[in-house]
């Protein structure tokens, strides 16, 4: 079914950047997360989740109608972890209480990623709830237990090129893996709440060793505590992904601007934004007076 986007009646685009502050603000009062990496990098994921579940062939899941707020997605085992991003977001819901969930879903991974020194991500609102009949069946997000050829077949889904897979993935400069929730951990080390390259860098530069984890997943990991899941390692495997994590390596312009639009793209697939939807670029909090 076609998702057309409805602006939330009366709100502008300074009704959203006020979203967008408080989420911001939220961010830097909620400091101590995950060893004080704080909250960015999982908005960023349960952003990317919540429109991870679009199918470009019957339309079907995508970031429109939220449907993350209900169990059967909150628990699918995929989105372990990310009920602390949920819980984040709930005085926020409360707060702004007119604004949909799709938009709050996607506008919490726009501003933890322009908070963490990202680039800027133009965002639309109009994402309508739906019901709870329009959750999308559990298991459409990928298994990171997995080589190029399945990471390039998965993102087929999404109408995604090489080069926006690649950059894509680049977001794993953020945060880290967790053992309870994915049967992957690390880094130990530079888990990171600032957005760079350095995702490309560190899979071009350092030694890795294939190791099982206490889970039973491989995963590689370096002398510097850094670690790479079997589909971060594929992006080094494949030549054709090679190609681009060697330009995002060498150019961190290059790569943010290739994730801009990529992300972008997530975020919005499936939706129709009519003519006149506003495309918001927000302030981030330095950019405004304090
Ligand atoms: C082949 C595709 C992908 C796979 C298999 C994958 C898998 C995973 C897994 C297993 C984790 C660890 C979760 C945990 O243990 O807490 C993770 C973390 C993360 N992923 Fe991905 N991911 C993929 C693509 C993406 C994309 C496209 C984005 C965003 C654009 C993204 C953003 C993140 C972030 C920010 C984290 C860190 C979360 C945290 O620190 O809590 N990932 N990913
Ligand atoms: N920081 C990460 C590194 Br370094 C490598 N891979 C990851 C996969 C998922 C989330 C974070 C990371």
């Amino acid at each position: 079914a076609l998702r057309v986007a409805e602006v939330e009646k009366g709100k502008t685009p300074e009704d959203f950047q006020q979203v967008y502050n408080a989420i911001a603000k939220k961010i830097i009062d909620d400091d101590e997360y995950d060893n004080y990496i704080g909250y960015g990098p999982v908005l960023v994921r349960l952003s990317w989740h919540s429109a991870g579940t679009f199918d470009k062939n019957d339309n079907s899941g995508g970031s429109y109608g939220g449907t993350y707020r209900f169990p059967k997605e909150t628990n699918d085992p995929s989105n372990k972890g990310l009920q602390n991003a949920k819980a984040f977001l709930e005085p926020i819901y409360e707060q702004f209480p007119w604004i949909s969930h799709g938009d709050l879903y996607t506008l919490g991974g726009v501003t933890a990623l322009q908070e963490m020194q990202g680039p800027k991500v133009p965002w639309r609102p109009g994402r309508v709830d739906l019901p709870e009949s329009a959750t999308p069946e559990n298991g459409r997000l990928p298994d990171a237990e997995n080589g190029a050829d399945y990471v390039r077949n998965f993102f087929k889904r999404f109408g995604f090129t090489d080069q926006e897979v690649v950059a894509l993935i680049g977001a794993h400069a953020l945060g880290k893996t967790h053992m309870a929730n994915s049967g992957y951990e690390g880094p130990w080390g530079a888990a990171t709440n600032t957005f760079s390259n350095e995702f490309f860098v560190n899979l071009l530069n350092e030694q890795w060793k294939k190791e099982k984890t206490e889970a039973g997943n491989s995963q590689y990991n370096s002398p510097s505590g850094f670690m790479m899941m079997p589909t971060d390692f594929a992006l080094k495997e494949d030549n054709t992904y090679l190609k681009y994590v060697k330009k995002y390596a060498e150019n961190q312009d290059v790569f943010f601007e290739d994730f801009k639009n990529a992300y972008k793209k997530l975020l919005e697939n499936g939706i129709e934004f009519p003519e006149g939807t506003p495309t918001i670029v927000f302030k981030t909090l330095d950019e405004q007076e304090q």
